[in-house]
């Protein structure tokens, strides 16, 4: 049972939310094409939906149009993020500054996660939100038009540079962020796709706000590299496999996995490199590799594969060695703690992994195989993908609880899973 054949996977969960919260700011109609309907995004789309933005889907185009924010409805004032983190920390961003009283809610999971990397520097532009225990959602926000700050963030983060952004776009006056280690700059890149003005030189990004009307735009969403990652590690693993994955996004900002792979030594070629809207992309061609070496993954290399690390733990029980991911300790705050299930759950089918203060510790076993285990994704997505990835190397049906929770990012995971395996 080998993977053959070539599959789209689904679109950029980044860049969709990304297209869905510009889009719904400015006043028009946005066009967004093969955007991702998981979970996630349409929870950020429905919050925008409260306010009175309305979406229609044509074919692969999702249709968002705004009467502009100056025009939102707040009829309703509790706004679910469900599982979202991306959803509650950008919109953050943007509720500060808006004229309402609004609450912003999560899932069991999403309610853990810490909200003040974002609160702070909210607070420091004037923002009020009070959080749960000044730590977690509900986050309730009293809108007003916030001012400009200098901001250096204190952790790597994509999801927190974007809310600041996002504010800044909004406030009054100059706002400046500094972020030492590079995270995915889809924000970015949608201010181009948006005309919204900023500066970025060296790692030092400028907003002058306040920047409204925005202009409706075009969005074209590439393959999710995060997505892709799973077929790309079962058909490093499963022998015989020889498949091609179309249109993946290959930013700079998200192609760590592809520099490890080459350090692992798999058969990893980029095919036909172009620009899909404002992202570069690639059709990936993996093969089958049974000579995987194992690598370190550290420093800056993390926030270019911080979703892809459960998956990437797995490859590296395949590759011989021992694989070292250090510096990771984001891992722990994501949908679940990462370090623990994923040790756990590799452990369980009979991996030799360990965790660490700030990773995990990997020795691979090329030749050996796994058994059979009870295992749970423990309702996270990443977790429920990668043990679908795992049951492909063990003889017996493994039986994954949770596993539904890959909703939250790829809902058509175990079709396309089957296109390639064939059935
Ligand atoms: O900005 C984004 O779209 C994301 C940033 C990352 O989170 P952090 O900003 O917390 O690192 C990533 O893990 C998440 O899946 C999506
Ligand atoms: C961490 C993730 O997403 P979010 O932070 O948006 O919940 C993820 O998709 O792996």
């Amino acid at each position: 049972m080998s993977l053959k054949g070539s599959i789209k996977v689904a679109g950029d969960k980044s860049i969709t939310h990304r297209a869905i919260i510009f889009s719904s700011l400015s006043k028009g109609t946005t066009r967004i094409h093969e955007p991702l309907l998981g979970a996630d995004c349409i929870s950020t789309l429905e919050i925008f939906k409260q306010f009175g933005v309305k979406s229609e889907l044509s074919k692969d185009c999702l249709i968002i149009t705004s009467p502009g924010l100056e025009s939102f409805c707040y009829d309703q004032s509790i706004l679910d993020a469900g599982n979202s983190g991306t959803t509650a920390r950008l919109l953050m961003g943007v509720l500060s500054n808006l004229p309402a009283t609004l609450t912003l809610i999560g899932d069991e999971s999403l309610s853990k996660r810490p909200m003040k990397r974002v609160t702070l520097p909210l607070s420091q532009m004037g923002a009020n939100i009070t959080l749960e225990n000044d730590a977690t959602l509900p986050a309730t926000i009293t809108g007003h038009q916030l001012t400009g700050i200098s901001y250096e963030l204190p952790v790597a983060s994509a999801q927190v540079k974007s809310a600041i952004m996002l504010a800044g776009m909004l406030a009054q006056g100059v706002t400046t962020i500094h972020e030492p280690i590079p995270t995915r700059d889809h924000t970015e890149k949608m201010f181009e796709d948006f005309q919204i003005a900023y500066n970025k030189v060296n790692r030092m990004i400028t907003v002058q706000g306040p920047q409204m009307p925005i202009t409706p735009g075009e969005v074209f969403v590439p393959g999710d590299i995060s997505s892709a990652a799973f077929f790309v590690v079962a058909a490093l693993m499963v022998p015989g496999s020889d498949v091609m994955i179309e249109n993946v996004g290959i930013n700079e900002t998200r192609s760590g996995i592809i520099d490890v792979i080459r350090a692992m030594n798999g058969k990893i070629t980029l095919v036909n490199e172009r620009y899909f809207g404002g992202e570069p992309v690639a059709d990936l061609h993996i093969q089958y590799t049974k000579d995987l070496v194992a690598t370190t993954i550290e420093g800056d290399m993390i926030p270019r594969l911080i979703d892809e690390i459960p998956i990437l733990a797995l490859l590296a029980t395949r590759a011989k060695g021992i694989t070292v991911i250090k510096d990771a300790e984001e891992l722990k705050v994501k949908e679940t703690n990462r370090i623990d299930v994923t040790v756990n759950q590799l452990k369980a089918i009979g991996a030799e992994i360990k965790s660490t203060d700030d990773g995990m510790i990997i020795t691979g076993q090329p030749e050996g195989s796994f058994n059979q285990a009870s295992v749970s994704s423990h309702k996270d997505h990443r977790i429920a993908m990668m043990l679908c990835v795992a049951s492909l190397l063990i003889d017996e049906p493994l039986i994954i609880e949770d596993v539904e929770s890959m909703e939250i990012s790829y809902p058509d995971f175990l079709k396309h899973l089957n296109v390639l395996l064939g059935n």
